[in-house]
């Protein structure tokens, strides 16, 4: 929790200056019960009109100077929380942006959403009333209590036993609440996350006629909720009937002594009114200061799921090995070389891959062939170090992925994701991922060479606006976008998982006969389940639950490799017929 008070730091005046302006508000309230038994006892006392409407002026003054202070203190509470939250934000963000895939994995994308948005709302909102009500209420309370005593010590006991009874219910009830906001918290999180769930994946439920399933999913959390709610709402709702009883027995209290004592002549009327108003001031701020009880406890909740999330350190270490480029890469060392490397994710029992061993020189194509789940993609994804290999080494150019700086290794490669995503924006602006100030010219050879000249000519050209997730584009027309932006950037390593699955078979051909044609010769791995695709690679190495169970050339492979073979003549006959 300590270590968010960081995003604080820049708002240290305004952190000041909040509490303090609305203690002045305080202050001014104060004095308005005394203004007002002063034109009870001496400007109705005397039929005084001129100084009760002195009186009058004074109070609409203290109400200005009150408002002012309170504005000023609502300003500075917002800057500072608004700032707290938009610095928390970012570098929590920024955080996850630094997570290896490992530790993305394991926190989940909707984890992390509900950190980067209401966790933050939450601890930016108590920020907020901390700097607003921590010190003001205790104040208010205190500072009546003091002024009950100026005007009558026997009137201001009943205050003290007042405060101390109110105080049980409103703290006890807080302290019986307590655990169970924190389970409507727990149950709101389950509905956002089968809502998130359920909206992300709104066209499967729909393929699938889930829709009635996951209503019913959804009812039964929704309904677990409201069953939180109206619990905690209970609870909560002894909190007016048992605090007006008690004030209430308290006033009436108050004007019977208040009574005896003006009856006596100790105490005037206005001095009973006055106490009256100072009673109902404590109530008021009673309850505030329980109702921010409740929204630090929260708040304190969400932030030490925040800093959980910080606590998660990237499992993966830069090196400092620059990228081997032109003409310092020697030409004897292979581009790209396996040696016997294995991969088991993190929380998984067993091996994904196993023993996996190759070499490939530059310009040459691989071709990554397989059944499903038999470990293509993790294989790939150790190139660009998404994943760390548990045993054995990844070299490129002859040095381990480890040894080098992130960037400048995956500056070197050039990947197309099984799942093509484009972002929100133009044609050209996703691109340009690839390599900021490529031309246009450029940006239109990558097009050209990923076939996908239609695609942008029916977009209306680079300035062709892409929705979110580029949602408004087919499948196969996000492939070749993806395709293009990658080759955008002209890697020496170009990875295509599975990333033509959604092409026709001619398109697929001259793309890959395009991307022989490229002048700076990438290496070029090709993830496919498709035979065609990759039966005129260099090296085809084939995958059988995550071992490497051919390695050679298509002719060679039909010959020795049974999976293989298989694979192969099960997809021709299909494919001719
Ligand atoms: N992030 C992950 N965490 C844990 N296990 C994983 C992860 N990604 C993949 N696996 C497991 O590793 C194995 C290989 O998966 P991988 O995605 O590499 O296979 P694939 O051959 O690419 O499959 P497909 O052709 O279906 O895409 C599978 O058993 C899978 O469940």
């Amino acid at each position: 929790m300590k270590r968010l008070w960081i995003y604080l730091q820049d708002y240290k005046k305004e952190c000041v200056l909040a509490p303090l302006f609305k203690m002045l508000e305080a202050s001014f309230e104060l004095f308005v019960p005394l203004v007002v038994a002063a034109i009870i006892d001496t400007g109705i006392a005397n039929g005084d009109t001129g100084y009760i409407l002195k009186m009058c002026m004074i109070l609409i003054l203290l109400a200005l100077i009150g408002l002012i202070c309170s504005v000023t203190a609502q300003y500075f509470s917002a800057k500072a929380a608004i700032g707290f939250g938009t610095g928390l934000r970012r570098a929590l963000f920024k955080h996850l942006m630094g997570l290896s895939f490992t530790e993305i994995d394991m926190v989940g994308t909707s984890t992390m959403m509900t950190r980067m948005t209401s966790d933050v709302n939450q601890a930016q909102n108590g920020v907020n009333m901390v700097l607003r009500l921590f010190l003001r209420s205790p104040f208010v309370v205190f500072g009546s209590m003091v002024m009950a005593f100026t005007i009558d010590v026997k009137a201001a006991f009943i205050f003290v036993i007042a405060i101390i009874l109110l105080s049980i219910v409103v703290f006890g009830i807080m302290l019986m609440n307590i655990p169970m906001l924190k389970s409507v918290q727990q149950k709101l999180d389950g509905v956002l996350g089968i809502t998130r769930e359920n909206l992300a994946g709104v066209r499967v439920i729909r393929a699938f006629c889930k829709e009635e399933e996951e209503i019913e999913a959804f009812k039964v959390k929704n309904e677990a909720l409201t069953t939180a709610q109206k619990k905690a709402g209970k609870v909560s709702a002894l909190m007016n009937p048992l605090t007006y009883v008690i004030i209430n027995i308290a006033i009436v209290t108050l004007i019977w002594v208040g009574a005896i004592q003006v009856d006596n002549g100790i105490l005037t009327q206005g001095q009973v009114v006055a106490l009256y108003n100072y009673m109902s001031q404590i109530l008021v701020e009673l309850i505030k200061l329980a109702s921010l009880m409740i929204t630090i406890n929260k708040s304190v909740a969400c932030s030490n799921r925040i800093v959980s999330v910080f606590e998660i350190k990237p499992s993966m270490e830069e090196g400092v090995e620059q990228s081997a480029e032109g003409a310092s890469r020697k030409s004897e060392v292979p581009v790209v070389a396996f040696k016997n490397v294995s991969l088991t994710y993190k929380g998984a029992g067993e091996e994904s891959l196993t023993g996996i061993d190759f070499t490939v020189w530059q310009g040459q194509t691989v071709g990554i062939i397989g059944g499903t789940g038999s470990g293509k993609t993790s294989l790939v994804h150790m190139i660009p170090r998404f994943y760390d290999a548990t045993a054995g080494e990844v070299l490129i150019d002859g040095i381990n992925v480890k040894a080098y700086q992130i960037k400048a290794l995956r500056d070197k490669i050039g990947i197309v994701m099984q799942k093509a995503v484009l972002f929100k924006g133009d044609i050209g602006s996703n691109l340009r991922w690839g390599k900021k100030d490529a031309t246009e010219e450029e940006i239109l050879e990558a097009v050209r060479i990923a076939q996908g000249e239609d695609v942008v000519n029916q977009k209306g050209g680079l300035k062709g606006s892409i929705h979110q997730g580029g949602k408004n584009l087919s499948g196969g027309q996000r492939q070749r976008m993806s395709i293009a932006r990658a080759l955008v950037k002209k890697p020496a390593i170009l990875i295509l998982d599975d990333s033509t699955s959604a092409l026709d078979f001619a398109t697929d051909a001259k793309l890959r006969g395009a991307i022989k044609t490229l002048d700076y010769k990438p290496t070029v791995f090709i993830v496919s389940q498709r035979a065609s695709s990759i039966q005129y690679a260099d090296l085809i190495i084939v995958l059988d639950d995550g071992k490497m169970v051919g390695k050679g050339t298509h002719e060679e492979l039909l010959e020795n490799c049974q999976v293989y073979s298989e694979i192969y003549h099960s997809q021709f006959r299909k494919e001719e017929n």
